[in-house]
C-alpha cells in the first residue's frame, strides 16, 4: 500500500472513523481504520481507487462509520477565527464557493492543516465538465452537451472571480489563487461531497469519500422516473391524474443513497446496498444522474447508466396538447422511450376532439389503436434519424477515433509518442494542433509524454468521445425498437 494512503487509514483509526462495529469498545485505536468490512484496492474499469470487501458482507450491514468531529465542514474550518473573520466580510459567497474556499485555506496550511493526511490522498486533479477546452467541448457534438461545458466553465470562473478577492485578503499561496485550483477546489466538493443535514454544501468525508458509484436499480431508478412525473399531469385542463401514490415516492426516495448522517451516534454510516462477496468492490449509490450530469459533477460517465436521458427535438404541438413536464420526455439508453414521451406522442397523435376521451388509456399506458402507434413510432424514428444525420460523425466514425484514442493513451505511457506526432492524421492531428504538439515541435518526446497537462487532455477527449458514442447508441436502439414495434404491432393487434 503506499505510504500516503497508510498514514491516511491511521490517522482515520485515531480520529475514530472505524469499518467495525466492535471498535468504540477498544481502549487503543488499532493502527488502521480499515481491515474489519473493507480494504482499499485499485478497480480500473469502474472508478480506479475505491472500497473493496474484506468478506462477504450481507445487505444492510454497517460498513463503515466516520464521527461528525472529522467530518470537514464549513463548520468545522470556519472555528478558525482568520478564516471566519475574512469571510464574515463577503456574504454574497455561496456555500459551495465557502466549502471550496475553506479547502483551499486548509492547503495552505500544508502540514499544519489537522486533515492533512486527508488533503494530501486527494486526487491532484478532475475531468468534470468546466475542466474541458475549447477543443473537448467541441468534440460532445450536441448542442446542449456543449451549451452544458460553455455553462459549467462560465460559472467556475465567474465563482473563482468572486472567491479570490478573499483568497488574496488572506495570503493564500499565489498556486493556490489560480484558476486551476479553484478548479480543483471546486470539483473536489462537487464529486466528493455527502449530504448533511445542517449545511447544504455538504462535507468532505475522509476514507467514506472512496466509495465508487452505482446507479440505483432498475426497480429504483422506475420509480424515480415516475417521480419526475409528480406534477400529475393533466390534459389541456383535465383533472390531474393521481399517477403515483406520495408514500410511495417518499419511500423510494429515501432509499437513493446507502449512507447518512446519523444524529443519536453524531456520524456518517454507510450500509451495504447489497449482499457483496469478498473481493468485490462496495459501491455508493450518490444519486441517479444522466451521463452529461455525471460528467458535469463527477467527471465520468457509465457505459449502462439506468438514469440516462436523451432529448430529441419534439413539435412544439406536442408540447403544447400535454402537460407532461418536459425533461420526463426522453429516450432511455436500452432506446426506449419514457412513458412521459409515448404518452404524450399518443396523445400529440390523437385528433383533438378525441383526446379527452383515451385520456385515461394513455395513462395507464396503453397502445390506443394500430395508425395511432404506427405514427407514434414513426415520428420517433424520423427524430432520431434527423439528429443522427445532424451529427459530424457517425457512430462507427467514432468508434474508430476512440481506438485510435486509446492508442494515443497508450502511447503517452510507453513514451512512443514520437511515432504518434510522425504518423498523425486527422482528428489525432487537430487535437495534437490544438494542445500546441505539431510535429516536431518539441525538442524532447521524453519530456511531452511526462507532460501531466497532454495526459488530462488526451484523458478528456476521450470522454467526450465515449459520451457522444453512448449518445449516438442510444438513438441507434431506439431506431432498432420504433422498427420492431412497427413490425410487431399488426400481430399485437390480430
Ligand atoms: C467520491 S470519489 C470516489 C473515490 C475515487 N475513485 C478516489 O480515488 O478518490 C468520486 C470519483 O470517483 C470516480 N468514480 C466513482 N465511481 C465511478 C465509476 N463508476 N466509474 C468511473 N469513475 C468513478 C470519479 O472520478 C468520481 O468523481
Amino acid at each position: 500500500m503506499d505510504e500516503k494512503l497508510e498514514i491516511l487509514l491511521k490517522w482515520a483509526a485515531e480520529v475514530g472513523i472505524s469499518d467495525s462495529e466492535t471498535y468504540q469498545t477498544q481502549s487503543h485505536p488499532p493502527l488502521t481504520c480499515l481491515g474489519h468490512s473493507l480494504y482499499v484496492s485499485h478497480f480500473p474499469e469502474a472508478g480506479g481507487r475505491g472500497l473493496a470487501a474484506l468478506r462477504d458482507i450481507s445487505k444492510g450491514e454497517l460498513i463503515l462509520r466516520v464521527p461528525r468531529s472529522a467530518l470537514m465542514t464549513r463548520e468545522t474550518v470556519l472555528k478558525d477565527e482568520r478564516l471566519s473573520n475574512a469571510l464574515n466580510a463577503h456574504s454574497s459567497l455561496s456555500s459551495t464557493q465557502i466549502l471550496s474556499i475553506c479547502l483551499l485555506y486548509e492547503m495552505n496550511k500544508g502540514r499544519s492543516s489537522w486533515w492533512y493526511p486527508y488533503l494530501m490522498n486527494l486526487p491532484i486533479s478532475y475531468d468534470v465538465l468546466a475542466t474541458f477546452g475549447e477543443f473537448e467541448k467541441q468534440a460532445l457534438q450536441v448542442e446542449d452537451a456543449i451549451w452544458a461545458t460553455q455553462k459549467a466553465v462560465l460559472k467556475a470562473e465567474l465563482e473563482w472571480k468572486e472567491a479570490n478577492v478573499v483568497m488574496k485578503e488572506l495570503n493564500l499561496k499565489p498556486r493556490l489563487l489560480t484558476f486551476k485550483a479553484w478548479l480543483w477546489a471546486s470539483a473536489t466538493v462537487s464529486s466528493r461531497t455527502l449530504h448533511v443535514p445542517w449545511d447544504v454544501a455538504g462535507c468532505l468525508c475522509p476514507v467514506g469519500d472512496l466509495f465508487n458509484y452505482a446507479a440505483p436499480g432498475e426497480d429504483l431508478n422506475f420509480k424515480m422516473q415516475s417521480s419526475s412525473f409528480g406534477n400529475y399531469p393533466c390534459v389541456n385542463g383535465d383533472d390531474p391524474i393521481d399517477v403515483l401514490d406520495s408514500e410511495q415516492l417518499d419511500f423510494h426516495s429515501e432509499r437513493l443513497t446507502d449512507g447518512g448522517f446519523e444524529e443519536d451516534v453524531a456520524a456518517y454510516c454507510f450500509y451495504a446496498r447489497r449482499h457483496y462477496k469478498k473481493g468485490e468492490q462496495v459501491l455508493l449509490c450518490y444519486g441517479s444522474y444522466t451521463n452529461i450530469e455525471l460528467l458535469e459533477h463527477y467527471g465520468f460517465i457509465l457505459n449502462e447508466n439506468p438514469g440516462e436521458k436523451i432529448f430529441i427535438p419534439l413539435e412544439s404541438e406536442l408540447c403544447t396538447s400535454n402537460t407532461w413536464p418536459m425533461e420526463s420526455m426522453y429516450i432511455q439508453q436500452n432506446g426506449e422511450p419514457s412513458f412521459a414521451l409515448l404518452s404524450a406522442l399518443r396523445l400529440w397523435a390523437t385528433r383533438p376532439d378525441q383526446r379527452r376521451s383515451v385520456a385515461h388509456l394513455v395513462y395507464s399506458g396503453s397502445q390506443l389503436s394500430v395508425e395511432n402507434e404506427a405514427l407514434v413510432m414513426n415520428r420517433i424514428l424520423k427524430n432520431c434519424n434527423f439528429v443522427l444525420k445532424n451529427l459530424q460523425t457517425s457512430y462507427e466514425e467514432d468508434n474508430l477515433l476512440l481506438r485510435d484514442i486509446e492508442k494515443l493513451q497508450d502511447s503517452l505511457s510507453s513514451l512512443q509518442l514520437k511515432n504518434v506526432l510522425a504518423s498523425s492524421t486527422g482528428q489525432i492531428r487537430s487535437f495534437l494542433e490544438a494542445n500546441c504538439l505539431e510535429r516536431g515541435e518539441s525538442s524532447s518526446v521524453e519530456m511531452l509524454s511526462s507532460s501531466r497537462n497532454i495526459i488530462q487532455a488526451v484523458g478528456r477527449w476521450r470522454l467526450a468521445i465515449q459520451w457522444r458514442l453512448s449518445y449516438k447508441e442510444a438513438l441507434i436502439n431506439c431506431r432498432s425498437y420504433c422498427c420492431k414495434v412497427i413490425q410487431t404491432i399488426p400481430f399485437q393487434n390480430d
